[in-house]
C-alpha cells in the first residue's frame, strides 16, 4: 500500500450489514457525482461477492434511492467467455442489477469477448476514453473484490500486467486458470474518484491481512497496488474476513 494513501476499514459483525454499508456507499457516490456532472459511473467486479450487493441494488431498499437512468455501467475486469457462459461477470451484473432495474444497453459498457483478447482490451480502452473524453478517464466508483490469493479485477499475482504504468485496458493470460482475462490496469483503477473493496468470508482472512499488513510485494499480493490518488481506498469486511488483523479488525459499526 503506498504510504501517502490510509486504507479506511468499515468492519461490520455480518455479510448483510456490510452490503448494506457498501449499498449506501455506492449509493452516496452515485448522488455526488449526479450533483457534480449531471452522471455517474462506475466499474462493477465479478466474481461471488457482488452478485448479493447487485441483488440488493436492486431491490426496493435501494432501487428509489438512486438515479439508475443517470448510471454508466462498466466492467473492472472480465473473463474471456461468452456473455452467456455463467462465469461472465457482464452476464452476472445483468441478471442480478441491470435487468432487474431495467438499464438501457446505451448504458452498459461490456467487453467484447467476441474479439480476440488483445483487441477486446484495446477496443475497451477506446470506449472508456471515448466516454471521458475530454476529460481523464476517472470513474466516480470502482468497485473491487479479493481473491483468496490476493488478486483484485484480473490482477493476478506474478502476471506482466501488473507493471503496466498506463491507465487502460489490458489482456493478460493467467496461469493458474489456464484462461485469459481483460483487466482495468492499477493505474487506471487508482485515477478513480471513489475505490471500494467488498470482502467477506473467512476464507478471505489470511489474503486480506497479507495485502493490508505486509510490507508491500506486488507480485505477491497484487491488491496492494490499489492506491488511489485521491481519497482513501475503502475495505467493506465482515468480522470473518478481518479476522486476522488483530486490533484492526474491530467492528466500526455494530447493528
Ligand atoms: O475472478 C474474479 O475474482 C475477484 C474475486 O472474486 P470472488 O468470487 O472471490 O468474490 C473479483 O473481484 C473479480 O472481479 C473476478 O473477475
Amino acid at each position: 500500500m503506498e504510504k501517502n494513501n490510509i486504507p479506511e476499514l468499515h468492519i461490520a459483525l455480518v455479510s448483510e450489514e456490510v452490503l448494506r454499508q457498501m449499498a449506501d456507499f455506492f449509493r452516496d457516490a452515485a448522488l455526488r457525482a449526479v450533483a457534480a456532472q449531471g452522471r455517474f459511473s462506475v466499474a462493477l467486479s465479478g466474481g461471488n461477492s457482488p452478485k448479493k450487493l447487485f441483488e440488493l441494488l436492486a431491490s426496493p431498499a435501494y432501487r428509489g434511492q438512486i438515479p439508475w437512468e443517470k448510471g454508466a455501467f462498466f466492467f473492472g475486469d472480465e473473463r474471456y467467455v461468452p456473455h452467456t457462459d455463467p462465469d461472465s461477470n457482464y452476464g452476472m451484473a445483468k441478471a442480478a442489477l441491470l435487468d432487474p432495474l431495467g438499464i438501457k444497453a446505451e448504458q452498459v459498457f461490456a467487453v467484447d469477448t467476441a474479439l480476440t483478447p488483445e483487441q477486446a482490451a484495446e477496443r475497451y480502452t477506446q470506449s472508456i476514453e471515448q466516454f471521458f473524453a475530454p476529460d481523464t478517464a476517472r470513474f466516480d466508483l470502482v468497485l473491487l473484490g479479493l481473491g483468496d490469493n490476493s488478486h483484485t479485477a484480473s490482477l493476478f499475482p506474478h502476471t506482466p500486467v501488473l507493471h503496466v504504468t498506463e491507465a487502460n485496458v489490458q489482456a493478460v493470460f493467467v496461469e493458474e486458470k489456464q484462461a485469459y482475462r481483460i483487466t482495468f490496469t492499477a493505474p487506471l483503477i487508482n485515477q478513480a474518484r471513489a475505490v471500494a473493496f467488498l470482502v467477506y468470508g473467512a476464507d478471505k482472512a489470511l489474503a486480506v491481512k497479507r495485502v493490508l499488513t505486509e510490507d508491500r510485494q506486488i507480485e505477491e499480493y497484487p491488491a496492494q497496488l490499489i492506491a488511489p490518488t485521491s481519497g482513501n481506498v475503502h475495505w467493506f469486511m465482515d468480522q470473518a474476513a478481518a479476522s486476522e488483523l488483530g486490533h484492526l479488525g474491530t467492528v466500526t459499526n455494530a447493528t
